[in-house]
């Protein structure tokens, strides 16, 4: 089977290359002749560990190839897999349009029957819309089978997550639809769930719903914590230790961001909206988490006394670490908020990059640590990269001005940072 990968971006390189690695024929199209460029000659266009080396050795022994031109793409391929974008509308639905091209590039020059597989992330009911589309883009009525099958890597770990996955979800009533699926992740090994194909895609989003549910549960109790003297942080380790609970998303922080979480949660709201339920937890999930980062904000300005002409230094600011995504990053209100305050913002991330667009006197970014830090009032953690983790704590205190640290994932050791002479103050975690 040749397989075709529409879209070249996170999800569809990183599925592409696992295929590619698994010894199948991967072809990966985009629209963008920049990114089917600098894939060709492979480079990746975002930071992801590990897809590198995959791709230049899969490009190497001739698995893997990069096109933006559709008909061929799709007239060489038997399997289809659908990783195009699916944005918010304004009104907080997703946005189908890449959906809809996609499909209808299928239809348009389709010669024999295709399998797809949709792993966009779609709202329900979407698969017959799919199917419609194809359907009215066709030429001759030639058949072809449509499934749903939910990705659910995480970027920063997504070549892992993709090579073992906790389950492969597939959505489709067609018997051979679902043998050809089977045969394709056979070398994975990873129990199968089939099932209709709306409720497929109802999993998706009632799984990262229920993933961002958890992160506000913690992140909320964190400002009762902050009130009454309480380590959050102790409270979720605690609370992990039940198995019923579960030790994994429960690390308060200045909140949830990615292209995916907001996004989705926003999307089965929408889709609450419209089949006429309400999603009261879900809805004060989102309240919480767009409150999150302004909440602690307030609480560190309180005890740094003010941010007006302060100099403050933001470490990390893509959306977690590992990756150079700044898709609805915290970080980014938070820079507003201090802007706002009239603070003095440098910034450092490994990887990701301020678009240039934003940077000003007042906000510089920086390649180094230390020039970051020069001078500064305060450092704010917004994402957890292992450099900040593993920093000479000790040498950097001597480069500042005033001493706050502000720990907005809670990672830093807070007892050594106060043993060095830090103020140090996290989310609902302090040291006095
Ligand atoms: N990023 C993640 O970690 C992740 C994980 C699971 C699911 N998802 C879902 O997967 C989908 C893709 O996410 P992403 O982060 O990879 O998006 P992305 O924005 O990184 O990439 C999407 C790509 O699709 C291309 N595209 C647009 N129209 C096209 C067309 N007609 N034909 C072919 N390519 C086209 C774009 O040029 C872009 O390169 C979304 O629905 C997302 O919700 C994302
Ligand atoms: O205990 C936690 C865990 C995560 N986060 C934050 O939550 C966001 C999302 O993190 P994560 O889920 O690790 O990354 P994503 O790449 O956004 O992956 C999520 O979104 C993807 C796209 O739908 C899904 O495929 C994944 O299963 C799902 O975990 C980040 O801002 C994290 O900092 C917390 O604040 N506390």
């Amino acid at each position: 089977m040749n397989i075709l990968i529409m879209g070249t971006g996170y999800v569809g390189v990183t599925t592409g290359l696992v295929f590619a690695e698994l010894g199948w024929n991967v072809t990966g199209l985009d629209p963008d002749p920049a990114k089917i460029n600098s894939l060709s000659q492979g480079k990746l266009t975002f930071y992801e560990p590990g897809l590198d080396t995959l791709l230049l050795k899969n490009l190497k022994s001739g698995n893997i190839h990069f096109t933006s031109d559709p008909e061929m793409a799709v007239r060489e391929s038997s399997l289809i897999f659908l990783c195009v974008g699916t944005p918010s509308t304004p009104d907080g639905g997703a946005d189908l349009q890449f959906i809809r091209q996609a499909s209808e590039n299928i239809g348009r020059y389709m010669q024999e029957y295709k399998l797809i597989a949709v792993k966009s992330t779609v709202p329900i009911e979407t698969n017959p819309k799919l199917v419609e589309w194809i359907h009215n883009a066709q030429l001759l009525p030639i058949p072809f089978d449509v499934v749903s099958n939910p990705e659910f890597l995480r970027e920063g770990s997504a070549l892992q997550d993709a090579l073992n996955p906790d389950r492969i979800i597939i959505g489709s009533s067609s018997d051979h639809a679902v043998h050809l699926m089977k045969v394709l992740y056979e070398k994975i090994n990873a129990p199968f769930f089939v099932t209709k194909p709306k409720t497929a895609e109802m999993i998706k989003y009632a799984s990262n719903g229920f993933l961002a549910t958890k992160i506000s549960y913690v992140n909320e109790l964190s400002r009762l914590c902050e009130n009454i003297d309480v380590n959050i942080s102790d409270v979720a380790e605690g609370m992990g230790m039940d198995p019923r609970i579960g030790q994994h998303f429960l690390r308060a922080g200045i909140g949830y961001g990615g292209s995916c979480f907001p996004k989705d949660i926003h999307a089965l709201l929408y889709t609450a909206k419209q089949y006429e339920a309400e999603l009261t937890i879900l809805e004060k999930v989102n309240q919480v988490n767009q409150t999150q980062s302004s909440y602690f904000l307030n609480v560190w300005e309180r005890e740094l006394g003010t941010f007006s002409n302060k100099r403050i230094a933001i470490l990390g600011i893509s959306f977690k670490p590992d990756t150079d995504d700044l898709r609805e990053a915290p970080s980014i209100a938070i820079i507003q908020q201090l802007l706002e305050c009239q603070a003095i913002v440098r910034v450092h991330d490994p990887a990701a990059k301020l678009p240039s667009d934003l940077l000003s006197e007042r906000l510089q970014q920086f390649d180094h640590v230390e020039d970051t830090i020069e001078r500064c009032d305060a450092i704010i953690l917004c994402s957890e990269w292992d450099l900040y983790k593993k920093a000479d704590w000790a040498q950097l205190r001597a480069l500042m001005n005033q001493h706050f640290v502000f720990d907005g994932r809670n990672v830093l050791d807070g007892k050594q940072l106060t043993a060095l002479g830090y103020h140090y103050h996290g989310v609902g975690r302090f040291m006095h």
